[in-house]
């Protein structure tokens, strides 16, 4: 219940960094959705934006709440992106992908002015890796690049990486992202250079891409029990 309240206070919050005209990026997860909801209800009383989600079911909850949506393709410039996230340290580092959304998060990030976070307090930490490391994988080959994750997370200084095939809530067939890719979660325990982490994995040639965050967000709203503290780099 805290942490649900925690994350509505943040998402009202993050509605000041919208204004009309603007082409969103939309996140993905709980937080996310919060802020559609909050977003849809500014739009029927006049605000005038349109939204590039960042995975099916957040396409799916912006038809709900009648966020216009405009096709990846037919964007040049995105203002500002809007989105969750797993962990966030001092530095505005990220872990994301706990929704398995992370490719389409980051590249959408990427692409955009400003990325604004979003989270509870239970999402901040000194060091990053508490959450395990989503990285998301070729389904060619999955365990030979399971096996340079490992490798590579060690290199980076991780004591004991546990890298595990992430799958649907069977618990049989691997979850399969919108991508079409597999995840890999990498519990770490923590992440003593997250830079580096990011170097070695992105050397992997299996790796589509990562959880790691770096150098993106520059505003981190922190939902609290009662208001929202905003945070700008
Ligand atoms: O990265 C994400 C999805 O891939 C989400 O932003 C992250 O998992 C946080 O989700 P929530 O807002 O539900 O706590």
């Amino acid at each position: 219940m805290g942490a649900e309240r925690q994350k509505a206070h943040a998402a009202a919050a993050a509605l000041g960094y919208v204004e009309s005209g603007m082409t969103l990026g939309l996140g993905s997860g709980s937080t996310a959705e919060i802020f559609l909801r909050l977003l849809g209800e500014r739009i029927k009383d006049g605000l005038d934006v349109r939204g590039v989600p960042t995975s099916q079911r957040t396409a799916e909850v912006a038809r709900e709440n009648g966020v216009p949506l405009i096709e990846v393709d037919h964007v040049d410039h995105l203002a500002v992106t809007i989105d969750g996230a797993d962990e966030v340290d001092g530095r505005f580092q990220l872990i994301k992908g706990g929704g398995a959304c992370l490719l389409r998060e980051k590249i959408i990030a990427h692409a955009s002015d400003l990325m604004v976070v979003m989270v509870d307090e239970s999402k901040l930490v000194d060091t990053l890796g508490k959450f395990p490391l989503p990285v998301e994988v070729d389904p060619f080959g999955f365990s030979l690049t399971a096996k340079q994750i490992y490798d590579a997370l060690k290199k980076a200084g991780v004591n004991a990486p546990d890298v595990q095939l992430r799958r649907k809530g069977d618990g049989l067939a691997p979850l399969i992202t919108d991508g079409g890719h597999y995840i890999l979660d990498c519990a770490c325990g923590a992440i003593p250079d997250a830079a580096l982490a990011d170097r070695y994995l992105k050397e992997i040639p299996g790796v589509v891409e990562h959880g790691l965050f770096l150098g993106l967000a520059r505003v981190v709203i922190v939902g609290e029990d009662s208001e929202a503290r905003v945070m700008e780099l």
